[in-house]
């Protein structure tokens, strides 16, 4: 299908936001008329631009508080229109969407609405042109889109007809099916556009909140399938008010844009993508690190083993069991350990790489010899190296090329259960929907949690089997500029206390946590003053959820990296949301 994307998705001059939107591959715009109120550029400039770039301008937008006026107001009303038709005319636009009236309208009566629309579109015809009438979710009095097409329907013109926009009838909750009684050829135009499940009043909620398909929380995969049922065969367009794309790069933007009616197309099956396989597994992680530094000590300490040098890379394996972790020494001189990449095993590497290729993930290439494994890699928006293994569990196919290391005793550790990575905040919604679609993780809780500079945003995301957990969290911006928000790898244990205790035989000081913790651990859980002591002795947290209990510790952080143990027990199926707020105290760079 034709793909369109308002220009009020972007940041920049209205031409900066045409060529962001040829180059990310639309085929056409729609334009918001502030932006071409604001452009010194003529509209026989912008339609001379727009074909240079192979781009076309699909919508006129928004004409506003057109009915359910008196007749005095609707002459003013009809004046505006024409002046608007004169201007369609010159750029070359056929549809001009109206929004339903928001301020000026005192009759709230489909009739009268009717009438009004059907006298705008004779004006319209007279022009070439055509009206698409949207029920805003905020609408005086139309605010719902099967008034909207009632009106429309009793308005029986054929230059008048309905704009669909996902976030006005998802937002209000409105059943989506009954869009399916409207005929496609009625449907002038259809908005795309997803948002986050917030509570709070639509207007706000739609023009500072909205997000792209994939991003958000709405069903946009039922939505689009309602309407492709029509017989529409008008462009996908996304019209999405958000104030961090507004101010971000506008390539960035519209690259991410395109990315997610790529995804969209794929859910509802009108453009199939190589499949998603869900990772089945960590397979390992990288952290660029010196040789023999502090990262190697906090490994030892956890109880993972030297397993060896590459033969052909500066880069040493640890592990216990499943849990790997690669320390790479290139890139690492003169700057401070810090997460590198995280891989993860999947079903058929080659598979997923086509997918995140179709997605158009940026590739990684490493340097590789032939008797190598290669494994595809992909750069997340946050900058993390994802690759792509085919081992699974305790397996990894590539650590033989490790040479020259321990082989491990009984392992204590089971894996590595989460990787939290930190999100610099123009990239968040991005991240969210390249590891969905990408990876076909699924986006799971998120939570605030209170640190001394301010609330960090995480959001996970995980596989269904819970056997790969992200957490992406947005750092206030005063961690981003003292140091790197520190980014760490949890592994997962059956016993965290003898993984606790025998790291501290080796040496390792838990992070620090207050004996207020552990007062209010004994009032909320009615834990024995013993069994707390012991608790505080290891550093160890603990949280419940039903019959399910967590109990963790951390190291200190080195870097930008810092690891974590957890255990596990009955189902527990959160991340310690109720003691994160104590670890980011205990970890202020300004204490
Ligand atoms: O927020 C608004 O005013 C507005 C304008 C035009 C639209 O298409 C829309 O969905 C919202
Ligand atoms: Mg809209």
């Amino acid at each position: 299908m034709r793909t369109s994307i308002a220009t009020v998705c972007l940041s920049g001059t209205l031409t900066d936001k045409l060529h962001a939107a040829a180059e990310a591959g639309f085929d056409g715009v729609e334009i918001f008329e502030p932006d071409l109120v604001a452009s010194p550029a003529s509209p026989e400039e912008i339609v001379a631009l727009a074909g240079r770039l192979g781009i076309s301008l699909d919508l006129y937008q928004p004409f506003r508080d057109a009915e359910g006026v008196t007749e005095d107001e609707f002459e003013t009303v009809l004046r505006r229109a024409r002046a608007k038709f004169v201007l369609m005319q010159r750029l070359g636009i056929e549809t001009m969407l109206v929004c339903s009236n928001v301020g000026t309208a005192t009759i709230d009566d489909d009739a009268v609405s009717a009438d009004q629309l059907r006298r705008m579109g004779e004006a319209a015809a007279e022009h070439g042109v055509r009206i698409a009438f949207e029920a805003l979710a905020w609408g005086r009095y139309v605010d719902d889109y099967r008034r909207a097409w009632r009106i429309v329907e009793l308005a029986d013109h054929e230059a008048v007809g309905v704009c669909l926009d996902s976030f006005h009838i998802l937002s209000r909750g409105h059943d989506p099916a009954a869009i399916e009684e409207i005929p496609g050829g009625k449907v002038f135009f259809l908005q795309l556009a997803d948002a986050p499940a917030l509570s709070m009043d639509v207007l706000s909620w739609s023009r500072h909140h909205r997000l792209f398909p994939g991003e958000g929380a709405f069903d946009l995969g039922s939505f689009l399938t309602h309407v492709l049922r029509t017989g529409y065969d008008g462009p996908l367009s996304l019209e999405v008010f958000n104030d961090v794309f507004r101010q971000t790069e506008v390539g960035r933007t519209a690259r991410q844009a395109r990315r997610s009616l790529t995804w969209l197309e794929d859910l509802v099956g009108s453009r199939p993508l190589p499949p998603v396989a869900e990772p089945t597994g960590f397979d390992f992680v990288e952290v660029r690190a010196e040789d023999t530094g502090e990262v190697d000590v906090l490994l030892g300490q956890l109880g993972l083993t030297f397993r060896g040098r590459h033969r052909s890379k500066d880069a040493r394996l640890w592990a216990d069991g499943p849990a790997r972790i690669v320390c790479n020494e290139q890139h690492a001189r003169d700057r401070t350990p810090s997460l590198a990449a995280v891989g993860f095993q999947v079903a058929d590497p080659a598979v997923s790489a086509a997918r995140a290729r179709a997605l158009q993930a940026p590739t990684v290439y490493r340097r590789t010899l032939a008797t190598e494994q290669e494994l595809p890699a992909f750069r997340a928006p946050d900058g993390t190296e994802v690759f792509l293994g085919s081992g699974s569990g305790g397996e990894a196919t590539w650590a033989p090329e490790f040479e020259g290391g321990r082989t491990s005793g009984a392992a204590l550790l089971t894996g590595i259960d989460h990787v939290n990575l930190a999100e610099p905040w123009q990239c968040f919604d991005e991240a969210v929907l390249f590891y969905s679609s990408v990876l076909g993780l699924r986006v799971d809780v998120s939570q605030e949690v209170p640190s001394p500079h301010g609330l960090v945003r995480s959001q996970v995301v995980r596989s269904a089997s819970g056997a790969c957990r992200l957490a992406l969290n947005v750092a206030p911006l005063v961690w981003d500029a003292s140091s790197g928000f520190p980014q760490h790898v949890a592994f997962s244990t059956d016993d965290v206390a003898a993984v606790a205790r025998r790291a501290v035989e080796r040496g390792l000081v838990p992070l620090a946590i207050p004996q207020n913790y552990y007062d209010d651990l004994v009032a909320r859980f009615d834990l024995s003053r013993a069994e707390v002591r012991e608790m505080a002795e290891l550093g160890l947290l603990h949280d419940r959820d039903g019959a399910g209990t967590f109990t963790h510790f951390y190291t200190a952080t080195v870097g930008e990296v810092f690891f974590e143990v957890v255990q596990r027990v009955d189902g527990y199926d959160g991340y310690g949301a109720p003691n994160a707020g104590v670890r980011l105290a205990a970890q202020d760079p300004d204490r």
